[in-house]
């Protein structure tokens, strides 16, 4: 990705409080696997390099709830703003900490270009980020837009249809938008009342007051902004979409194990990016360190011990030093081999219970820890034992059921 040459910092307004979406918590506070949305929306700016200070404007009554928040995820760069009654005025609450001394924030170093991204769009990536900063420096203003899902109609006093516009030529207006400070900062002084209590684009005031007219950029569809309750479901299915694009098989050399493992991956491989290795655990594979540091959420460990507590725990000890369960939940997924008829009976119990006490330990470390058994009679049988065992992974991975966890499922 280019370089990016002026100084950039991002106001993320999250002082609403999510009437259209209902319930007691501020949608930008309600967890999506576990994590609060707005962490999401804080982690899309933090990951950008190029981006200085991240500005968080959060109601008076939320403001611990947010330094909690970025305490908990480690988020760096954030700094929490007091907003107000409206997104206007708590947008401009959180420009102010770039312009003015205030006593409850010190004054941070003016960006050239500053970033508008609504806490409640989780999804917003570095490429279009890039692509409105870049159009806002050149037109002074810039914003995402979408094509009109709906054709907008005007209704007449009398509750009649007066007009309607011509789709085509309209689009939604979206977010990220991007100004330069200096407008956006003017704008937003010269705003009245009117335009702060009732406004409800930005880069209407760019236009209105400092005569900029802003530059449209082609949004992607996962811009769109968290307003009601089915866009929280909608949200929290993306992500687990995209946590379950990879995973990562985990056998040793032993024969049998490898033998399974290299079924399980051809059977999976049609249906997710996967990443095999046969390694011993103690050795701190650094292939296997490579994979946490990259964007891996799921781990199927194969073993033909009863219960291989050294081998799993320290697996759990590496995932937890990669800070990967911080932020999202891991899916470990220990697999039990068992080729022969009379095995599976004798150690049910007992296996279940202590994969169920360690599934409720390290479900504290947001590692979800799942049994899969794959029992086989004979060598004939075992492809269409892996092709169920590769089904229910799947299942799994895409689920990240946390009241499953500790469960022996049996393929
Ligand atoms: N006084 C306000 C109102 C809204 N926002 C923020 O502006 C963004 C977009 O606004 P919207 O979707 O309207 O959020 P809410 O006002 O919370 O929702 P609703 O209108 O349903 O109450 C959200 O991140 C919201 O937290 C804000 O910072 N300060
Ligand atoms: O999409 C936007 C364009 O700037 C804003 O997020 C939207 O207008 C906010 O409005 P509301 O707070 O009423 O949802």
């Amino acid at each position: 990705m280019e370089p990016v040459s002026v100084a950039v910092s991002a106001v993320l307004p999250a002082g609403g409080s999510g009437e259209r979406l209902g319930g007691a918590t501020p949608k930008q506070f309600c967890g999506l696997q576990g994590r609060p949305l707005v962490s999401y929306a804080v982690r899309a700016m933090e990951r950008v390099s190029w981006i200085s200070d991240i500005i968080v404007v959060v109601s008076p009554e939320n403001i611990e709830t947010m330094k909690s928040i970025i305490e908990k995820y480690g988020h760096k760069r954030v700094t929490v703003v007091k907003g107000g009654v409206t997104r206007h005025r708590s947008i401009f609450n959180g420009l102010k900490v770039f312009a003015e001394n205030q006593s409850s924030n010190r004054l941070l170093q003016k960006p050239e270009v500053v970033i508008i991204h609504d806490a409640v769009r989780p999804f917003v990536e570095e490429d279009i980020l890039l692509k409105v900063v870049t159009a806002a420096k050149e037109h002074g203003a810039a914003g995402a837009i979408r094509p009109l899902v709906s054709t907008v109609i005007a209704s007449g006093e009398d509750g009649c249809l007066d007009h309607s516009l011509e789709r085509a030529r309209y689009r939604a207006s979206e977010m990220p938008q991007a100004f330069l400070f200096d407008i956006i900062y003017q704008a937003y002084q010269q705003c009245t009342d009117h335009d702060l209590d009732y406004g409800t684009e930005c880069l209407h005031l760019a236009l209105k007051y400092c005569k900029t007219n802003a530059k449209l950029v082609e949004g992607t569809a996962d811009l769109w902004k968290v307003t009601y309750k089915r866009d929280l479901y909608a949200a929290e299915s993306i992500i687990k979409d995209n946590l379950s694009q990879q995973i990562c098989i985990i056998t040793d050399l032993k024969e049998a194990v490898a033998q399974v493992g290299f079924l399980l991956h051809e059977s999976l491989k049609s249906q997710v990016k996967v990443e095999a290795i046969s390694i011993s655990l103690s050795k701190n594979d650094s292939h296997l360190q490579n994979i946490f540091s990259g964007e891996c959420y799921n781990f199927l460990c194969i073993n033909d011990k009863e219960y291989a507590t050294e081998e799993i725990q320290q697996l759990v000890d590496m995932l937890e030093k990669s800070n990967i369960p911080l932020l999202y939940p891991i899916v470990l997924i220990l697999v039990h081999l068992s080729i022969s008829e009379n095995i599976f009976f004798s150690i049910e119990l007992e296996e279940l219970t202590k994969i169920k006490k360690f599934a409720r330990e390290v479900k504290k470390k947001n590692i979800l820890v799942y049994g899969l058994l794959i029992q086989c009679k004979d060598h004939f049988s075992l492809q269409e034992t892996v092709n169920s065992a590769a089904a229910l992974t799947m299942a799994l991975i895409k689920d990240r059921n946390p009241e499953l966890i500790g469960q022996l499922l049996v393929a």
